[in-house]
């Protein structure tokens, strides 16, 4: 693989080589009887859009390759709590660190100081992060089709399913959308940024939205600014909205979330 993801997903392999030596698997599992019960992710998803409410997931992410430092007064706990006064559904907490300045301690704070499902997002590409993940408390993982094998990508959901935790699968094409058919779980991304160019297009969800099946349940990623922009995500048929910097970047998070779902005039 070449391009920002093929560089993240060596680094990535190299970083959970690292983690195994230092924190043995069996060590992670022993953790587990002690995690928090998971909240249901997919299920609070589901509630806001059967509400007809549309569903926010709404992420903690202090930097990203493509746009460098997003957020400067970054403190997860106090984050999680304006998302969750403003109305999001669900929280996203990036925990890569190298490239998104993330680690999996924010996940554990900002779930710790809310009661919504969190999903952990990150380069998910062995099982040993998925054990790590829910021994953190996480509520749902990440799965990057783009990143992964079919096969891959059914052990990894499998290992998922198996402690608990729901799972998005992420897709940016056609060809991706197919395969991420053929996994178990409800939840379809569509990541209207490309992870090899980082161009971001609103128009992805619009072209792969018809091919998604009415039982499963489409999550509209990346490149929402605005409520009009949410809107336009609405009518292409998105129920559920993942978004991170045109947050980030605002002082008044909890205001901020509340105008993006259309709460308060914007
Ligand atoms: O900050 P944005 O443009 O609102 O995007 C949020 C989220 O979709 C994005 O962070 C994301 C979607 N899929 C990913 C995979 C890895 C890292 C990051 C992502």
């Amino acid at each position: 693989m070449i391009g920002a993801l093929g560089e993240i997903c060596a680094a990535k392999r190299e970083h959970v080589a690292a983690c195994r030596a230092s924190r043995p698997l069996g060590v992670l599992e022993a953790a587990l009887p002690g995690a928090p019960p998971p909240r249901g992710f997919a299920r609070a998803l589901r509630a806001e859009a059967e509400a007809g409410r549309p569903a926010l997931i709404a992420e903690i992410k202090r930097r990203s390759p493509s746009r460098g430092l997003i957020r400067a007064d970054f403190h997860p706990p106090t984050l999680a709590r304006a998302y969750a006064a403003g109305g999001a559904a669900c929280l996203s907490v990036l925990t890569d660190c190298p490239y998104f300045g993330g680690e999996i301690g924010h996940l554990v704070a900002a779930r710790g100081s809310v009661g919504l499902p969190v999903l952990r997002k990150d380069f998910i590409v062995d099982p040993y992060q998925v054990v790590e993940a829910r021994a953190a408390g996480a509520d749902a993982l990440l799965l990057i089709m783009a990143a992964l094998g079919t096969g891959q990508a059914e052990e990894l959901e499998a290992a998922a399913h198996g402690l608990g935790l729901d799972v998005l699968v992420e897709v940016h094409g056609e060809a991706e959308l197919e395969r991420a058919l053929r996994l178990r779980s409800p939840l379809i991304g569509v990541n209207n940024r490309d992870l090899w160019s980082l161009r971001v297009d609103l128009a992805t969800t619009e072209r792969l939205a018809p091919l998604v099946p009415a039982d499963r349940l489409l999550v509209c990623e990346s490149g929402i600014g605005s409520h009009g922009d949410l809107e336009r995500m609405a009518a292409a048929g998105a129920r559920c909205f993942l978004v991170g910097e045109g947050l980030m970047r605002q002082a008044d998070v909890a205001a901020a979330t509340a105008a993006l779902l259309g709460r308060v005039p914007a």
